[in-house]
């Protein structure tokens, strides 16, 4: 049986990968792979379980053994996200999660043991995929790869006002800190580091809505006759 096309979308934190890749999901209908997601969910479970986030071995245990649940889906994503048990939905999105999730996926073990995880979410009528290394590891031979980026002030601007409007207590330069050191260990790890693949189109949304960023994948869908 044919293989489900896949349209990659990857760029460092804050730049839209993951509200593009779920407005995009939505539109085509297609499945949506959220991987910053399973980095993150690894990044909690070893909280729980006290595992410290340099332990390679127990790690990769853990990974392998992800006990994870996606359920529902609105505008594109889970509605809902089951870890072990409990709804971690929310919990996973703060910014002391992201920055252990940077940590634990720069171990080799970590990213081998959720790979076929990512594939397995290949499915027809097709797949969204977005993170750091699904156009140069993930999903090599996708049709379409969008390398998305923005400047690191604009990025942190944005995750400010997101986290504003979430009631959170956080400040501007704190953010622009915090996204640099990410931007660091995700482009300088050994492995599968942050980079366009070299067939990826690569936009700059720092002056570009989110529409806009659409539009410009849309007509780059439609080039390729992909969906
Ligand atoms: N082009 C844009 N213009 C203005 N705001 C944007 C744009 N793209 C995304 N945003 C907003 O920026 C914030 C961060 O976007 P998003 O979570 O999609 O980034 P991301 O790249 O997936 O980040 P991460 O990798 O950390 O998950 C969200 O509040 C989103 O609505
Ligand atoms: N394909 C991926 C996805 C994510 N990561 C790591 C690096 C990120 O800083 C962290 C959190 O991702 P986010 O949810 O912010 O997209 O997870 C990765 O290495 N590879």
């Amino acid at each position: 049986m044919a293989l489900a096309p896949v349209i990659t979308i990857d760029g460092p934190s804050g730049s839209g990968k993951g509200t593009v890749a779920g407005i995009l999901a939505k539109r085509l209908g297609w499945n949506l792979l959220d991987s910053g997601a399973l980095y993150r969910l690894l990044a909690f479970a070893a909280g729980n379980h006290g595992v410290a986030l340099d332990n390679e071995a127990l790690l990769e245990k853990l990974a392998a053994h992800l006990d994870v649940q996606f359920i529902g889906a609105t505008d594109g994503k889970p509605a809902r996200i089951i870890l072990e048990g409990d709804e971690v939905t929310h919990a996973i999105r703060s910014e002391a999660v992201a920055a252990g999730a940077s940590k634990v996926a720069a171990l080799p073990a970590v990213r081998d043991a959720l790979l076929q995880r990512q594939r397995a979410f290949q499915e027809l009528p097709g797949l969204v995929a977005d993170g750091r290394d699904m156009g140069t590891v993930v999903f090599p031979d996708a049709p379409l790869k969008v390398f998305l980026t923005a400047s690191a002030e604009e990025r942190a601007r944005r995750r400010y006002l997101q986290l504003k409007a979430k009631g959170d207590d956080v400040s501007l330069t704190g953010l622009l800190d915090e996204i640099r050191a990410r931007d660091e260990r995700d482009t300088q790890r050994a492995i599968a580091p942050l980079k366009p693949a070299a067939d990826a189109i690569q936009l700059d949304s720092t002056e570009l809505s989110i529409e806009q960023v659409l539009e410009h994948i849309m007509s780059e869908i439609a080039l390729r006759d992909i969906a």
